[in-house]
């Protein structure tokens, strides 16, 4: 290895890591609880101080409203401090081809300029711009490669193996 090459992996093992997701049904959580236990990296969940209720169809409804609108459902303030860290990894559902709205919130509330995000996202197969979105949404970030993980509702189909690589391309 040369200098520089040892100089680069010391700096990117010392730089601390957060995990921030939003999940609706819980896919996005299980994904974000595997780069978590595979990283050691921090968590964080983003929630909305309103939750969605109802039947799934009646969700659906409303996101395809709230994400043609661009409405920001309000949300509580994360339990961590952004701040404090270099890396940050972001996941959210697939809504309407793009981000869930509490990721829009997320993204317009707290400043991750300066930062490097590693974006995923889990969908039913249509992911339509979101990573496109993301590195819009991120201004001031430099927005690496994200992550396509695919469900059947909440049958896993992208093979563990290829997110345990996209993990492993972090270099934590
Ligand atoms: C409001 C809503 C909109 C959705 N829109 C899409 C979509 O545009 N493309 C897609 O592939 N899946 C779509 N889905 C499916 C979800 O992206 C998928 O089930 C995801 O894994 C759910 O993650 P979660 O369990 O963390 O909420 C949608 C689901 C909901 C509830």
């Amino acid at each position: 290895m040369t200098d520089g090459e040892i100089y680069k992996n010391e700096r990117q093992r010392s730089m601390k890591t957060l995990i921030i997701y939003y999940s609706y049904g819980g896919n996005t959580r299980r994904i974000a609880e595997m780069i978590q236990k595979r990283t050691g990296g921090d968590i964080a969940e983003i929630e909305t101080v309103k939750p969605y209720t109802g039947s799934y169809d009646s969700v659906v409804n409303q996101g395809q409203r709230e994400v043609n609108s661009g409405y920001m459902p309000e949300i509580q303030p994360l339990t961590a401090d952004v701040q404090k860290y270099d890396r940050i990894i972001l996941g959210s559902p697939v809504w309407w081809y793009t981000f869930a709205p509490a990721m829009k919130t997320f993204l317009n509330t707290y400043d991750l300029s300066g930062k490097i995000v590693y974006p995923f996202a889990t969908n039913g197969g249509w992911i339509g711009h979101t990573f496109r979105d993301f590195e819009k949404e991120c201004r001031g970030a430099d927005v690496r490669k994200g992550l396509n993980v695919k469900f059947d509702e909440a049958v896993l189909r992208t093979p563990e193996k290829e997110i345990e690589a996209w993990i492993d391309g972090i270099g934590m």
